[in-house]
């Protein structure tokens, strides 16, 4: 799915989300980094069809009723049923109206065969995350927007979420991801944008990340 945002303005509580032009197109993923509190969540909450009241055009180069119902979100705290994590992942498939054959390949990229007949809501928070990951992925949408999907998860987990991430991106869908870690950015996307107060500040290329000041800047100041 591409979507096309053209003067955008969102107002709430004295912040002020303006977005001038953004195009997201199919077959990429989006890194989109900025300071707490800078309208990332709020950005994506949009986008998700969840955060209604702005102004300016949200378009998706889709059937308007199948808009909605092509789109999966991983929030910032995903929430998981109360059952096996077959069951959750299960779901989710239905729920997409895919093919249950899925299934085997969704758990072995998530590495998620040791856990399947656990209650999703005893795993750790690693696991959990690894569980709703799966979910999202199973919906198999046209747009995914993931947000700060490895946030408190250890290096190797974050790489296996990196990985199924990546692997989503071969079925041409368009991806989104808000992140704080500017080197899984580099890892993962084909655009970096960089938002401040609500606005867009750069938009860069994978192609020239090596050469951008504020992904350099960035780099400085960060340590992993
Ligand atoms: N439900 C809400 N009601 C009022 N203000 C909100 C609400 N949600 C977010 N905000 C405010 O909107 C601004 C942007 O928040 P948002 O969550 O989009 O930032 P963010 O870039 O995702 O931040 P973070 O990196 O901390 O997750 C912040 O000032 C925040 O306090």
């Amino acid at each position: 799915m591409e979507v096309l945002i053209r003067d955008l303005v969102y107002k709430k509580d004295g912040f002020y989300l303006n977005i001038k032009n953004l195009s997201l197109k199919n077959a990429n993923i989006y890194g989109i980094l900025g300071q707490n509190g800078s309208g990332k969540s709020t950005l994506l909450r949009i986008l998700s069809g969840n955060l209604k009241g702005y102004e300016g055009k949200v378009e998706f180069c889709e059937d308007e009723n199948k808009i909605y119902n092509n789109i999966s979100v991983l929030s910032q705290k995903p929430y998981l049923f109360n059952c096996s994590v077959e069951d959750n992942i299960k779901m989710s498939i239905k729920w997409a109206n895919t093919s249950l054959d899925k299934l085997s390949e969704i758990v072995k990229m998530l590495k998620l065969e040791n856990l399947l007949k656990r209650n999703a809501t005893s795993l750790s928070g690693g696991e959990m995350q690894r569980v709703a990951i799966a979910r999202v992925i199973a919906q198999s949408k046209g747009l995914m927007l993931f947000d700060e999907p490895t946030a408190s998860i250890d290096p190797k987990n974050t790489r296996i979420i990196e990985e199924a991430i990546l692997n989503s991106k071969k079925d041409d869908r368009c991806i989104v991801v808000v992140t704080h870690n500017i080197y899984q950015a580099i890892r993962l996307c084909d655009r970096i944008i960089f938002m401040n107060m609500g606005r867009i500040v750069e938009e860069i290329d994978k192609a020239h990340i090596q050469e951008n000041e504020i992904i350099r800047e960035y780099l400085l100041h960060t340590s992993s």
